[in-house]
């Protein structure tokens, strides 16, 4: 790999049984690969021998060049400076034409003045590719209260997995609706999934630890940091797949669990060996929570509840051995539900992958439970008083959601803003097209402003107890939830517009939006519906505030 090559020697290798190309200064052997070329051998042998960079970048992402690099680069041109390999993908020659030179415009300020050096600044580096709005601004050196350097460390510890390990291969899992299980057991010994349920990091359950940040300084933004990193592949399918079960069936137990059951079960669970799921709706209970019908019913010698029913649209279902179920142990309404922490290995539990739209890599699942016998050890808080539990959990589900909605819009907002600034329309860039640039600028307004207000909320959240949390937080959680669905949603359809027939097919530059637009109702729906969110936030604001003395 480390090869030296003249310009001339590339050129020699110029036939189809002997095909080099250079893209961005180093050199790659294509002879065996032309025939599996998804673009086809012809429009390889076309540029045999040359400097193909042009070519390359107009059809392909820089994930292509992550992905096949080891396989097909054989070395580098001698003219390539030593140590000029950036971390960041190398610009490709539009891009390159397209660096902005700094000048100051009437009701613009000139990038140079706003990233010089400031004299007496707590802003943090530049980080990532400096796209405005493509990531949150904290990232692109502007101030922010909210963050320190444990952040800015974990943030790069995130950042360099995702970008070596999950991004190249999102698109083949999610075609095959699987992760590999190794990616999940690599979560639990990074320490990622013991920071990921919404509590303080639970080190005497686990002897795993996060590199960058010690266990006592984990808060909530660290937890965001890592969703948000997380959804920069563009996959709902992989994001629930590595959290989707385990962060909301988890912090019940964690939280409202006897000790003796959490000593057993939680090492096995953030280490990544075991998966937990959140079983809660039924075929015929979604948000209507209080009225769930899977029964539990105590043995005589009272030692079991004898648990028969039905759950349907599980996440991670399939892969689980633990599944924090509600179930009904009382008469009707919410006062006769309770939390069960249930065993596959129990005996009595099936569990059947179900075909959905969207979310393809996340195991959403139909489970069954036939005299499924459960210890009353397993009972999570109190009998009866399940619907609690329940209701305490739903903020950080939902935030949660939130955090991956945010981050998705800003990756059909990326997408399309790297992709408007390579391809041509009538003999112009579409980034020089007022039409296109109109569609970015709602993308962008809508993201930031849910961003700052979702950051304000997870504020909030570290600061209250969970139960001032739930009162005062619930109303405009479920309000932010309704708006980042709809920002992923107007964001998906815009940045499909602007890709057109590449993201109406699979795979290829328009794969992450193409992806993402069908992942989109399964933000909308689950963890409470539009429609049940912004009504909700309403009467829950209304009540919060009475209490607190609203005059009207
Ligand atoms: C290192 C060299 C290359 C590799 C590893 C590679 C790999 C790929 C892959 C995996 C695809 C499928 C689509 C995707 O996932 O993006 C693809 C498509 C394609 N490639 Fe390449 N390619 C290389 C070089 C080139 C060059 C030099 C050209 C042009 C001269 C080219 C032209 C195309 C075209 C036209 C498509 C179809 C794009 C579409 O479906 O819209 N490729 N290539």
């Amino acid at each position: 790999m480390s090869k030296t090559f003249s310009k001339a020697d590339v050129a020699s290798h110029n036939k189809s049984d002997n095909l080099y190309i250079i893209v961005d200064e180093d050199v790659y052997d294509l002879t065996k690969f032309q025939d599996e070329h998804p673009g086809g051998k012809k429009i390889l042998q076309r540029v045999a021998g040359k400097d193909a960079s042009k070519q390359f970048w107009k059809y392909h992402n820089d994930s292509i060049l992550k992905k096949y690099r080891k396989q097909l680069q054989i070395g580098s041109l001698d003219s390539k400076p030593k140590e000029a390999t950036p971390p960041t993908p190398p610009a490709s020659p539009q891009e390159k034409e397209d660096k902005v030179q700094p000048v100051a415009e009437s009701g613009t300020i000139s990038a140079k003045s706003a990233l010089s050096p400031p004299q007496e600044s707590e802003a943090f580096d530049t980080f990532g590719d400096l796209v405005p709005y493509a990531d949150p601004n904290w990232y692109q050196s502007y101030h922010s209260p909210y963050f320190n350097q444990t952040h800015v460390d974990l943030r790069a510890e995130v950042r360099e997995w995702v970008e070596e390990k999950l991004m190249p291969n999102v698109t083949e899992w999610d075609e095959a609706r699987k992760v590999p299980d190794e990616i999940y057991q690599e979560m639990g010994e990074r320490g990622y999934l013991a920071g990921l349920l919404g509590v303080h990091y639970p080190a005497k359950y686990t002897d795993k630890r996060v590199k960058s940040v010690p266990p006592e300084k984990w808060d909530h933004f660290h937890e965001m940091i890592v969703t948000d990193e997380l959804s920069r592949v563009g996959s709902g399918g992989l994001v629930w797949s590595l959290i989707g079960g385990y962060g909301i069936g988890g912090p019940p137990v964690l939280k409202h669990g006897k000790k003796a059951l959490l000593q057993r079960i939680m090492p096995g669970i953030l280490s990544g060996e075991k998966r937990i799921c959140l079983a809660i709706t039924e075929p015929d209970a979604g948000s209507d929570v209080a009225n769930l019908t899977c029964e539990a019913k105590l043995s005589e010698d009272g030692k079991h509840y004898i648990v028969n029913g039905e759950k349907k649209w599980i996440t991670n279902g399939v892969w689980s051995e633990y599944f924090t179920t509600a179930v009904r142990t009382g008469g009707s309404g919410m006062n006769g539900v309770s939390v069960l922490l249930i065993e596959r290995s129990m005996g009595g539990v099936s569990t059947r992958k179900m075909d959905c739209q969207g979310v393809w890599s996340s195991g959403t699942t139909y489970i069954t439970f036939e005299d499924v016998k459960v210890p009353v050890e397993n009972l999570i808080g109190k009998e009866n008083q399940g619907f609690k539990v329940i209701m305490t959990n739903f903020n950080h589900e939902r935030i949660g959601i939130i955090i991956q909605c945010v981050r998705f819009s800003r990756v059909c907002y990326e997408e399309s803003v790297k992709y408007a600034h390579k391809r041509k329309t009538f003999g112009k860039r579409l980034i020089d097209h007022p039409v296109i640039r109109l569609k970015l600028a709602h993308m962008a307004r809508q993201i930031e402003a849910s961003y700052n207000w979702m950051e304000n909320l997870i504020y909030q959240c570290q600061q209250m107890g969970e139960v001032e949390a739930m009162l005062k937080l619930g109303g405009a959680i479920a309000s932010l939830k309704a708006q980042s669905t709809t920002t992923f949603e107007f964001c998906a359809r815009e940045a499909s517009q602007i890709f057109g027939g590449l993201s109406y097919s699979r795979g290829g530059q328009g794969a992450k939006v193409e992806r993402l637009y069908r992942d989109v109702r399964a933000y909308a729906i689950p963890g409470g519906s539009e429609e049940i969110m912004l009504d909700l936030s309403i009467r829950q604001a209304l009540r919060v505030h009475k209490a607190l003395g609203m005059k009207l």
